[in-house]
């Protein structure tokens, strides 16, 4: 037996969908994973964007409840679950795999909101 292998990177396809109406994305797998890495670039960017939305978030809480924020944080999970559902014909399973991504994302997010509390004080009345 021969060991394990990554696949190659540079050669044609080695297999189909069955469904006749897919459409590539592109010839190859390194192509692919260029844009991968594109994509990865602006997904970062855009947390990043996020992040600092959250920092700021932080100034309008009173207590520990209101960082967690629960019913925000549903709120979230629902909206952009029923968003990756526009996109599920072409990603069958898009929309758990979004929700999990956004619920520990905001698991991080509220756990630094947390400590980026503590480096706030009340302003007076
Ligand atoms: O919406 C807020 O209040 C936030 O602080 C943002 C956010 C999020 O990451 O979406 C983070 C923490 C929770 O409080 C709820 C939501």
């Amino acid at each position: 037996m021969s060991p394990p292998t990554e696949p190659s990177t540079s050669t044609p396809p080695v297999r189909r969908f069955k469904d006749p109406a897919y459409r590539p994305v592109a010839p190859t797998l390194a192509e692919l994973r260029q844009r991968i890495d594109s994509l990865d670039e602006q997904i970062v960017e855009l947390l990043a964007q996020r992040a600092q939305c959250v920092r700021d978030a932080t100034r309008f809480k009173r207590d520990a409840f209101q960082v967690q924020a629960p019913a925000r944080q549903a709120e979230v999970f629902e909206r952009v679950r029923r968003l990756a559902a526009a996109h599920e014909d072409a990603f069958p399973g898009l929309p758990a795999i979004v929700e999990g991504a956004f619920r520990t994302l905001v698991a991080g997010f509220v756990a630094a909101e947390g400590d980026l509390f503590q480096q706030t004080e009340p302003i007076e009345p």
